[in-house]
């Protein structure tokens, strides 16, 4: 590009010129892909890519997974797609994705930054960083949680507290049809914030709303058309009006979550930690005092991963609740099995989490749910961080990486019916519970998620208490056929909006 505008405009005035120059760029494109290859052994096959556009005209840019899904079909479970100039790789099917990410957790264990995330993150925070900084940070955030109840008896409170505030406000609806996103998104982003600010907001709380609010636009538009675009092109299209949303959102969190951490910071003793935050500013303190200017515990780090915490903990295990409550509605007699079982086994007392032994049916629902809801449907791209070589295929350091997680969910050597609500994919035939291990909706390895304990304990309290709580049908005049099940658009994937009511069963 450089050099087109150096040779300048005098160069295009003719038409012989203009055709000679692009068949002279496909000649270098072509020559170089075949020196690459020729140089380091085959690499994993895919459809011929054209010069610059790559594949783009191949993929369809809302739901790119399921075009990668088809291209798997033909190429297998290890290919290559271009993005644009951007070559990835994905890995497709149980089978592979586990064996890359677990049996070579290091060599696909770092994080490829799309430059949406990179003009947001800059390399702070647990989600989008690397090496030294995603280490401390991740051991940090680990132990703290840990600390804070994750997995434990601590968080089963907090959650069932928020139960009750749940409840309450789909009480208030009086049977009527109402959107299930907003209390939903409220909920669970209040237990991600009581661990790492120490407190739960008000429903009604302004600044809350507008971080929830915001934090969702920006999860749903970053899986646009537009930005898809800009990750491929950043230099042509970093103008688009998306990529503008969702920088001005990140600017006013920013502004927020300083403000919140400044009001903890007023008030912080250092014998004591109310929540995530005060920890890592106490230990910001004690590195400060002897080590100097080599600690991870920044300012930036500590704003970028309260950020990431939030949007990664609220967005995903909502849009999992959401599509429960959807399918409970669309299969009645699913709805039905799941009260037959809490009534006989909790009766009308507070569900626990001790309890999810006894009720096998319901926790096979729950992983079902979380089996065909498939929300991180493309993980979060990875990156390698050295030369490899992968089922015979030579992929070098820096490639790309998408684990298609749509691929393992739906793996068809897996699943008896993959692409069916079939609660049975978890029960044997005395209707045990089983695990099944290509069940990977959290991902594996190094970066598997690491919200996924908090995340299930999360899923099994509301899901419960609400359905303990609720009959969940269409709006009248909706039958169950019509409610839609195709997922919105997005990073994460969300039911496509629509309206549920809640009737109470008390
Ligand atoms: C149903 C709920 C959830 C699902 C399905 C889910 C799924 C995922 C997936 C697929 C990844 C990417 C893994 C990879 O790159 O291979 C991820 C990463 C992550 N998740 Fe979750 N997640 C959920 C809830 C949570 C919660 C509640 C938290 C908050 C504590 C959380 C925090 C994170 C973080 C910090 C990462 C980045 C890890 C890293 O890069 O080292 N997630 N999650």
């Amino acid at each position: 590009m450089e050099a087109l505008k150096i040779l300048g405009p005098s160069l295009f005035s003719s038409p012989t010129t203009v055709v000679g120059v692009v068949v002279l760029l496909i000649i270098i494109y072509f020559i170089s892909v075949g020196a690459s290859s020729r140089e380091t052994g085959k690499e994993p096959p895919g459809p011929r890519p054209l010069p610059l556009l790559g594949n783009l005209l191949q993929l369809d840019l809302q739901r790119p997974y399921k075009t990668l899904c088809q291209l798997s079909r033909e190429y297998g479970s290890v290919f290559t797609v271009y993005f644009g100039p951007k070559k990835v790789v994905v890995l497709a099917g149980y089978k592979t994705v586990k064996e890359a990410l677990v049996n070579y957790a290091d060599e696909f264990g770092d994080r490829e930054i799309s430059p949406i995330f990179d003009d947001l993150n800059k390399g702070h925070g647990i989600i989008f960083s690397n090496g030294e900084t995603w280490k401390e940070l991740r051991r940090f955030a680990l132990t703290t949680l840990r600390d804070f109840g994750m997995g434990k008896r601590v968080a089963e409170e907090k959650i069932l507290e928020e139960c009750g505030h749940l409840i309450q406000m789909f009480e208030n609806y009086k049977g009527k049809p109402f959107n299930t996103s907003r209390p939903i998104n409220y909920a669970t982003s209040n237990i991600i914030s009581s661990i790492v600010y120490g407190s739960r907001f008000e429903y009604d709380d302004p600044q809350f709303r507008n971080l929830v609010g915001r934090a969702n636009e920006s999860i749903s538009i970053s899986g646009s058309s537009q930005i898809q675009l800009y990750n491929m092109f950043p230099r042509l299209v970093g103008w688009v009006k998306n990529r503008q949303v969702i920088l001005k959102n990140a600017e006013m969190t920013i502004r927020d979550v300083k403000g919140l951490i400044t009001k903890l910071k007023e008030t912080l003793n250092p014998q004591t930690c109310r929540g995530l935050v005060d920890c890592f500013l106490n230990r910001k303190e004690k590195e400060e005092d002897s080590c100097g200017k080599d600690s991870q515990f920044t300012e930036e780090n500590l704003i970028f991963t309260v950020t990431n915490l939030f949007s990664a903990g609220t967005d995903t295990t909502a849009a999992t609740l959401r599509w429960g409550l959807l399918l409970m509605a669309k299969y009645p007699q699913i709805q039905d099995q799941v009260q037959e079982e809490l009534a006989r086994v909790v009766g009308s007392r507070e569900v626990r989490v001790e309890d999810r032994k006894n009720l096998p049916y319901t926790d096979a629902v729950i992983h079902e749910i979380q089996r065909l809801a498939n929300i991180v449907p493309m993980a979060i791209p990875h990156k390698t961080n050295r030369d490899v070589i992968f089922q015979g295929y030579f992929i070098k350091e820096g490639t790309t990486v998408f684990p298609l997680l749509t691929s393992v969910l739906y793996d068809e050597s897996e699943w008896e019916s993959p692409h069916t609500f079939n609660p049975s994919h978890f029960l044997d035939t005395e209707g045990k519970f089983i695990k099944r291990d290509a069940f990977l909706p959290f991902s594996a390895g190094r970066r598997v998620c690491l919200g996924e304990s908090l995340a299930k304990m999360e899923l099994f309290l509301f899901f419960t208490s609400l359905l303990q709580h609720f009959r969940f049908t269409p709006p009248p005049g909706v039958t169950e056929d019509e409610l839609d099940l195709t997922p919105a658009v997005g990073f994460t994937i969300p039911p496509s909006p629509h309206e549920l009511c809640a009737i109470s069963r008390q």
